[in-house]
């Protein structure tokens, strides 16, 4: 692919609105945050809305918006770009931050707490009055466009002492708060994702609720709102309600039988 292409922004507009319930005032706040070009991190437990709040955001913003799916493996490179040798010889090719920070996408880092912490200072020079980014192999300091925007995300509860931001790199973010939505929103949601009557959908919230308070008492995470939206879709297509519950809600969440069981028992008693 040509770095013209990959230099193309209209490639990396959200087309179509995609549908985001707000919570609370939090379109608002981005914005004004995104006024002023501030940094953003969205904290929140997995399947809660976060990249969806992202795209939304990228596309009433109407900004391109690159996201990038952070890894332990990753390297900064990964971020900022490498040479590459072909049959021509060798050439530079822009990593994904670089694009965004010279064509002014919204750069969306998911799960940066996966990164290893010498990739993540990449983002130090970037995300202060200096808005630039240094590409020493290649010898470039590049200015961040004037719309450009750095937005990561983590959850929280995966952290440790070892896979925690440094407190030189969360010091440079504005933060939301993400959490799965109080029952009559989410139940909103699924309704509206999976296109299911809301009289199930509040079904599937219940029982993602009562997994919820097994967190920390054998379970690392409860059911999200992805899951429920899987479920949904999944009834939606004629799928008997408890195979979807099964299929979707209960099997990924845990390996442990006992659990299972606890969970199977709570659908039983929502579905018949
Ligand atoms: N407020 C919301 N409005 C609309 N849809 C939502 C909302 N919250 C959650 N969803 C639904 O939940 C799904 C999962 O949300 P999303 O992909 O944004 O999760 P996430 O928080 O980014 O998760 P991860 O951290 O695992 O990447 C979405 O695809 C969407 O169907």
């Amino acid at each position: 692919m040509s770095e013209i292409n990959t230099l193309d922004p209209s490639q990396y507009l959200i087309k179509e609105e995609p549908f985001y319930q707000p919570v609370a005032d939090e379109i608002e706040l981005f914005e004004s945050g995104y006024a002023s070009r501030m940094p953003i991190m969205l904290k929140g437990p997995t399947g809660c809305g976060k990249s969806r709040f992202v795209e939304y955001m990228a596309h009433k913003l109407g900004k391109p918006l690159i996201t990038v799916a952070c890894n332990e493996d990753m390297t900064a490179s990964d971020l900022v770009g490498r040479y590459l040798i072909d049959i021509n010889g060798t050439r530079w090719q822009d990593g994904p931050l670089t694009v965004a920070a010279r064509i002014g996408a919204i750069c969306y880092l998911d799960e940066v707490v996966e990164a290893r912490q010498d990739t993540t200072v990449v983002i130090h020079p970037l995300t202060d009055h200096r808005r630039v980014l240094p590409l020493d192999k290649k010898g470039e300091l590049v200015e961040a466009h004037p719309d450009f925007q750095l937005v990561i995300s983590y959850n929280p509860g995966y952290q440790s002492m070892m896979k925690d931001l440094k407190q030189s790199t969360k010091q440079r973010f504005g933060g939301f708060k993400f959490d799965y939505p109080e029952e009559k929103i989410e139940a909103e949601i699924v309704s509206k994702e999976a296109g299911i009557d809301l009289a199930i959908a509040e079904k599937l919230v219940q029982i993602a609720q009562r997994s919820r308070n097994l967190k920390g008492h054998g379970l690392d995470e409860g059911i999200s709102t992805r899951l429920m939206v899987y479920a949904g879709q999944l009834i939606n297509k004629g799928v008997d309600p408890k195979k979807a519950c099964t299929m979707a809600l209960i099997t990924p969440l845990t390996d442990d039988d006992d659990i299972l069981d606890t969970l199977m028992t709570t659908v039983d008693t929502f579905f018949e």
